[in-house]
């Protein structure tokens, strides 16, 4: 198997995601070190570690919500390195944070116009929203609904329909499964490779790793904030350390 640094595939073509040498973390606390990953186009890529490894700061780190002290991000080739969140959204990248929610004393509808408000423009807002009730029905028949009386299977599903409203290039979804009970979490789960099937590149933070990778064109394991191996998702799968390690044997 390929072991840290990632390679990508076809060197002629830039990967869309793609971290190089970076360290970073939070101020003059450090969580990452050295840490190289390429995520290529209309990928699934899951990110597995234990607690505290740093796969959310991994995650902030190319979206503009950590400080990169050392190394490069680039978006399609291009240097990203330090943008803001509005910046990448406005991009094309869509982010759905571990603790997102929604805002609970809106109606579903006006959640997710809210997910639109970067196009400044309110038919186009509702217009994308109604397409998006095609896709997520269980959606629209709530969408008159507040949206903190809904389950939490329900809310995911608002969460991720909301970050879909400025059609991303690239989602990154950090734990979309957690605290799901199970039959949400294949729900979820189809969602995303729907998603994908569309045509939109995945970063997926999993601690439901065996899912997570079982979806995964690309895994990484992280531990200790530095990426210790990458392959396919069944190869890492198939591998009796990795098994060992990090997917409970
Ligand atoms: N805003 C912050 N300021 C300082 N340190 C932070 C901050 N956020 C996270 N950390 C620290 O960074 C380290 C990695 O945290 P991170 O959330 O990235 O890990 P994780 O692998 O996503 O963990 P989990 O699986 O528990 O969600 C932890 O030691 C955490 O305390």
């Amino acid at each position: 198997m390929a072991s840290t640094p990632d390679a990508t595939s076809d060197p002629t073509e830039d990967p869309v995601l793609r971290m190089e040498n970076v360290t970073a973390g939070y101020g003059n606390t450090t969580v990452l070190h050295d840490v190289s990953i390429a995520v290529e186009d209309e990928q699934v890529a899951c990110l597995i570690g234990p607690n505290g490894s740093g796969k959310s700061t991994l995650m902030k780190s190319i979206y503009g919500f950590a400080d990169v002290q050392s190394g490069t991000v680039s978006f399609r080739g291009q240097e990203i390195t330090g943008r803001s969140p509005q910046q990448n959204l406005a991009n094309g990248m869509s982010y759905v944070l571990q603790d997102a929610s929604v805002f609970p004393g809106m109606s579903v509808h006006e959640n997710m116009l809210m997910g639109g408000y970067v196009f400044n423009d309110d038919d186009r807002a509702a217009a994308r929203a109604e397409e998006l009730y095609e896709e997520f029905p269980v959606l629209a028949d709530l969408r008159s609904q507040s949206a903190g009386t809904l389950s939490g299977g329900q809310r995911r599903l608002l969460e991720l329909a909301r970050a879909l409203m400025v059609e991303p290039d690239v989602m990154m979804l950090d734990e979309p499964s957690i605290g799901l009970e199970p039959r949400f979490i294949d729900d979820v789960f189809e969602r995303i490779e729907q998603l994908n099937d569309l045509g939109t590149t995945i970063l997926l933070v999993e601690q439901n790793a065996e899912k997570g990778l079982s979806i995964a064109d690309r895994g990484f394991v992280l531990a200790s904030g530095e990426i210790k191996f990458t392959g396919t998702g069944t190869e890492l799968l198939n591998d009796e350390e990795v098994g060992r390690l990090y997917l409970g044997g």
